[in-house]
């Protein structure tokens, strides 16, 4: 079961960001065929890009310490986004945006939040006594220990370890998820336990994920969509990818390669 359908894209002057773009110029249509789609293209072919709109369009929140709404690098994406017309199968009523980039914000915002619990627990401590300090300073801290299970201590364990948590955490049955890059912040090893969850989720839990990637491993999810960024978007196998060709003959032959820098 996958719910995002289909999306029509708007067109404009080639003056214009993001329509300067080549790959965004005139899109038309974009069909999502399977509950997995990967958009994959060079450095700056425009993949965020359409992924922050399409987040935009859905209207995700973006886990980081930021809002797309109120991100204000965004306007052009979201002039763009608003205009994108979205076909559904089902409306999914759960979902996030997420870059790697935004894990930082996401780690502050809980350690504000745990900032915030402390000052409650004090102020509850100077204005409560008896049986009412003891409901108010025990709801606290049973939210800090929700958070805690499902999270862990986020400061103690490294950038890929974190994530990898943050994604565990956040990603739940039946909801649309827009993911930016996450293998900026995993290990060959960890973008295989990413895999995984993402296939258990998209084949058993009815979860839909559009994921713009270099990683030649999450290219390999099975039966996604395979979207390539270049003078146009086109749909693409895995092994016709220039990530996945490129790295290929690299590792076939490195010395080939190394030769010609
Ligand atoms: N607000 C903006 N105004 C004008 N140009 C922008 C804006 N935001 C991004 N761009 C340009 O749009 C192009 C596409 O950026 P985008 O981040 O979508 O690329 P990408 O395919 O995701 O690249 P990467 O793989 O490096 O993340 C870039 O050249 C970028 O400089």
């Amino acid at each position: 079961m996958y719910y995002l359908r289909q999306v029509h894209l708007p067109s404009g002057s080639d003056r214009q960001f993001p329509f300067s773009l080549k790959a965004l110029k005139e899109l038309g249509t974009m069909s999502f065929e399977s509950p997995i789609t990967v958009f994959v293209g060079e450095n700056g072919s425009g993949k965020s890009t359409l992924l922050k709109a399409l987040a935009i369009k859905l209207n995700l929140p973006a886990i980081g310490s930021t809002d797309l709404e109120s991100d204000e690098t965004l306007d052009g994406v979201k002039t763009y986004g608003e205009q994108i017309i979205t076909q559904w199968k089902d409306r999914a009523f759960r979902g996030f945006f997420f870059q790697a980039e935004d894990y930082f914000g996401f780690v502050k915002r809980l350690q504000n939040m745990d900032s915030e619990m402390k000052g409650d627990i004090v102020d509850f401590e100077k204005r409560l006594s008896g049986t009412g300090l003891k409901l108010a300073v025990g709801s606290i801290l049973g939210q800090k220990e929700a958070l805690l299970r499902k999270y862990g201590n986020l400061t103690e364990v490294s950038h890929g370890e974190g994530f990898l948590k943050v994604l565990k955490g956040r990603l739940q049955n039946e909801g649309i998820y827009l993911i930016d890059e996450p293998e900026a912040a995993l290990s060959p090893q960890r973008q295989l336990a990413l895999f995984s969850l993402i296939k258990n989720l998209a084949e058993n839990h009815g979860c839909q994920f559009i994921i713009a990637t270099h990683s030649p491993i999450l290219m390999t999810l099975p039966n996604a969509t395979i979207f390539q960024f270049g003078e146009k978007i086109q749909r693409v196998n895995y092994e016709d990818t220039e990530h996945f060709t490129t790295l290929k003959n690299f590792l076939n032959n490195p010395d080939a390669f190394l030769r010609h820098l």
